[in-house]
């Protein structure tokens, strides 16, 4: 089939490279003429492994081609997925503009009959808003289909070749067919849908993994006090199959472009219809506190922060990806240089994008590589558990700092590693790994 991709974000372009691979013809459209020319050039835009190899595949055979020029890449289309941002509002709803944007743009271009389908994460309600701006704008006949995207940064190629399931919004039997038809190759698990259940889905979704990954870092908080460890309780609680295993990975709290945006849409889109989301409420609430764990946890070691030199190990929200939107990290790290702390960091690939974006770049020692940022610190907090991180020698580690103080931030050390060093070492909810916890003996006896 020929396919149409509109925005080469990480959903464009992932997916329509990855529908390319399965055998179609796909253009991708960005508005952004830069993003277009390095893309051509053979430079892709954003780090996501497999993705550059796949792509020099499928350009050399001739299935995918990158263009700014929507005329064409409408007209030739059976297919047009929209894949443009979604941004947060001040008021945390979701920012429709760019949607509204190329839902006109696609009006305008229509040559015949053609199936819209909006891959983007939008309210309840907006494919309806895009078939009314198309049937103002347009005298074509066109379906619209509500095919959100469930894939996650860093394994996108993966996560978009083999899905879990795949979601068609429509209520046209024959859309639903035509869909069902062009995602088979990736999926059999195809539920076929309403569009506003479609559009409901993907929120409930990433809300509902937004609560796991909360719930647990809130019984890691207690684990803490009660000398219980978080990993083990994760472990005992996934091997019940109505609980599942996989978000419960205690930590310093979710991040990312999605989570935090989509549960601020979701309490809106609820807002809206004078329904309090108050659980959900209660999840962003505690992800926002949960960052600063580290810093209480550098107080009980260091006392007073100022002048302390503090290396950073990872400022991506999460590994295998450049992103940091919404990545912990940036607010650590500016309530480190509040504190008039030394701030050193590192990150294997998303250093160049976090220092563009943040506000202090000029205060932080920028360091090239994970050694660096942790000699002669006085503590050191891994933010973002990178491969590398975990591969660390600690005893060689140990020597390069001036205390050997590690906040692991992601439970990334086992009691053995940690067990041969002289690290006073505090993750997240394992109070009986390293670390002394000082209210852990009185609170720990039953009376
Ligand atoms: N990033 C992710 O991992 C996932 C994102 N989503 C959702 O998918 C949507 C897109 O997200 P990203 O890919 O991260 O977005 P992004 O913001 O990284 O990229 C969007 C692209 O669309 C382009 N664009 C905007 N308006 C355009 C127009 N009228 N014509 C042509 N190009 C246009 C922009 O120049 C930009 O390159 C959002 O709604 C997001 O919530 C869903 C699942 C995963
Ligand atoms: O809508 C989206 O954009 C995407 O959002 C998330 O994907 P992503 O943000 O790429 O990454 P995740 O792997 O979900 O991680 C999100 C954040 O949660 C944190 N996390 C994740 C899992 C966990 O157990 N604990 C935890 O703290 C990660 O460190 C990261 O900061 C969802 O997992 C995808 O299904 C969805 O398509």
């Amino acid at each position: 089939m020929n396919l149409t991709f509109i925005g080469t974000g990480y959903v464009g372009l992932v997916s329509g490279v990855c529908f390319s691979e399965i055998g179609n013809q796909v253009t991708c459209v960005d508005s952004n003429q830069d993003k277009i020319k390095q893309l051509n050039r053979g430079h892709v835009p954003i780090y996501e492994p497999g993705l550059k190899e796949l792509i020099q595949k499928n350009q050399s055979q001739g299935r995918l081609k990158f263009t700014s020029r929507l005329s064409e890449a409408v007209q030739e289309a059976d297919i047009i997925f929209i894949c443009v941002g979604t941004p947060p509002l001040a008021s945390g709803e979701a920012d429709l503009t760019y949607i509204k944007q190329a839902a006109q743009d696609i009006a305008l271009e229509m040559n015949g009959y053609k199936i819209i389908v909006t891959k983007s994460t939008v309210p309840v309600g907006t494919n309806d808003l895009i078939s009314s701006i198309m049937q103002q704008l347009s005298q074509h006949p066109f379906d619209v289909v509500s095919t959100p995207e469930f894939l996650r940064e860093g394994t996108a190629v993966q996560d978009t070749l083999h899905p879990d399931r795949v979601i068609i919004g429509t209520e046209d039997e024959r859309v639903a067919a035509k869909m069902a038809e062009l995602h088979r190759p990736l999926s059999s698990n195809i539920m076929i849908t309403d569009i506003r259940s479609a559009e409901m889905i993907k929120y409930a979704s990433n809300a509902f993994l937004a609560t796991k990954i909360s719930f647990i870092n809130e019984i890691a908080n207690i684990c803490e006090k009660v000398g219980a460890d978080v990993t083990e309780v994760a472990a005992g609680m996934g091997q019940d199959r109505r609980i599942g295993s996989s978000f419960l990975q205690a930590g310093i709290g979710y991040g990312g472009s999605c989570f935090p945006k989509d549960t601020d849409a979701l309490i809106q889109i609820a807002g809206n219809v004078d329904y309090e989301f108050k659980l959900l409420k209660s999840v962003v609430e505690v992800n926002k506190d949960q960052r600063f764990n580290v810093i209480a946890k550098l107080k009980h070691c260091l006392g007073d922060l100022k002048d302390k030199q503090i290396g950073i190990w990872g400022l991506a929200f999460k590994p295998n990806t450049d992103d940091v939107r919404e990545t912990p990290a940036m607010e650590i790290m500016e309530e480190l240089l509040q504190e008039g702390a030394i701030v050193k960091a590192y990150d294997p690939i998303a250093a160049d994008n976090f220092r563009k974006s943040f506000r202090h770049e000029d205060l932080v020692i920028w360091s090239p590589d994970a050694k660096a940022a942790a000699a002669e610190c006085d503590a050191l907090c891994l933010l973002t558990d990178w491969a590398e991180f975990q591969d660390q020698d600690l005893k060689e580690l140990q020597q390069l700092m001036k205390q050997p103080i590690l906040i692991d931030g992601r439970n990334v050390y086992s009691r053995e590693q940690v067990s041969q060093t002289d690290f006073q070492y505090y993750s997240i909810g394992r109070p009986d790994i390293g670390g002394l916890y000082p209210y852990k003996e009185e609170s720990m006896m039953l009376s």
